[in-house]
């Protein structure tokens, strides 16, 4: 199921915050979204799984537009792993996977096989298989992480919607994760901090700067030195991973560009 995004437009209190986003993910896809700090990808995403109603502009699945679903047909669709991500679920970690599966229960029927496996399927998936009668207040951050992500997959939606997924997650976890999305083959959304980890998974990535979309395209093409230092204000170069060949960005963690304010290089720095 591909997801388009048109013209979209978001404010928080009357402050424009998205201001004529488009953006897409084909079927199947694995559509990044990165930028700095309060560029708008949280925002953005918050418009797919419905946690926010844009002021103007569309979010459509597979052509329709959202808005014209019930919440059950959404959650029957979208999962999302977001940033708000509750700690205090007085459940165990087998009772917050099971509600991945409220989307498909008439009201007060209970769980039958087919969830139990899901469940159970989804768990083993991010590495918590075993673990279920933990409480779930009790995890550390990551281990929260993978359950709240177990239970985006027990929803078994056609599309995934994550937020930083891989905050909290230890570098092995990290590598699993991307993995498994990978595997799963499911469209979708994503945002990441980590320009290698989104270069390596994304078949697409769509650069936010100020609440636009300035540049989309193969990791490839869009990572490039020159949009490194005008959006991120980093210096960095673009190489080839040695073992994988996929793009590597190799950052200057002792300086910035010469544009930047805080790189004190004044009129006659060296830059
Ligand atoms: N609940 C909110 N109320 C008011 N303003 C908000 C709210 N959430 C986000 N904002 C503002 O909207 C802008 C975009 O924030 P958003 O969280 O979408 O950015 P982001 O790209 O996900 O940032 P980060 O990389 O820091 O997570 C920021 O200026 C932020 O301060």
């Amino acid at each position: 199921m591909n997801v388009g995004i048109e013209d979209l437009h978001v404010a928080y209190a009357g402050r424009n915050v998205v201001a004529g986003v488009h953006l897409m993910a084909a079927a199947g896809e694995i559509a990044g979204l990165v930028g700095p700090n309060g560029s708008g990808k949280s925002t953005v995403l918050r418009t797919v799984y419905r946690h926010l109603r844009p002021a103007a502009g569309r979010v459509l699945l597979a052509g329709a537009d959202i808005r014209t679903l019930t919440p059950g047909q959404t959650a029957r669709h979208v999962a999302a792993l977001p940033q708000e991500r509750g700690s205090d679920f007085e459940l165990t970690v087998r009772e917050v996977v099971a509600m991945g599966r409220t989307p498909y229960k008439r009201a007060f029927a209970g769980e039958d096989r087919d969830d139990r496996e899901t469940v159970a399927r989804s768990l083993a998936a991010v590495g918590m298989a075993g673990q279920d009668a933990r409480r779930f207040a009790a995890l550390s951050g990551g281990e929260r992480q993978r359950v709240l992500l177990a239970r985006a997959f027990a929803q078994d939606p056609d599309v995934l919607v994550l937020d930083e997924p891989t905050n909290h997650l230890d570098v092995r976890h990290q590598v699993e994760l991307l993995a498994l999305l990978r595997a799963q083959r499911r469209t979708t959304l994503i945002s990441l901090h980590d320009l290698n980890a989104a270069a390596s998974l994304c078949d697409r990535l769509h650069v936010l700067h100020g609440g636009r979309v300035v540049a989309s395209g193969a990791p490839r093409a869009v990572l490039t030195p020159e949009l490194l230092a005008e959006v991120f204000g980093v210096r960095a170069a673009v190489t080839e991973h040695p073992l994988t060949g996929d793009p590597l960005i190799a950052f200057d963690h002792r300086r910035l560009p010469p544009s930047s304010p805080a790189s004190g290089a004044g009129p006659d720095g060296e830059g």
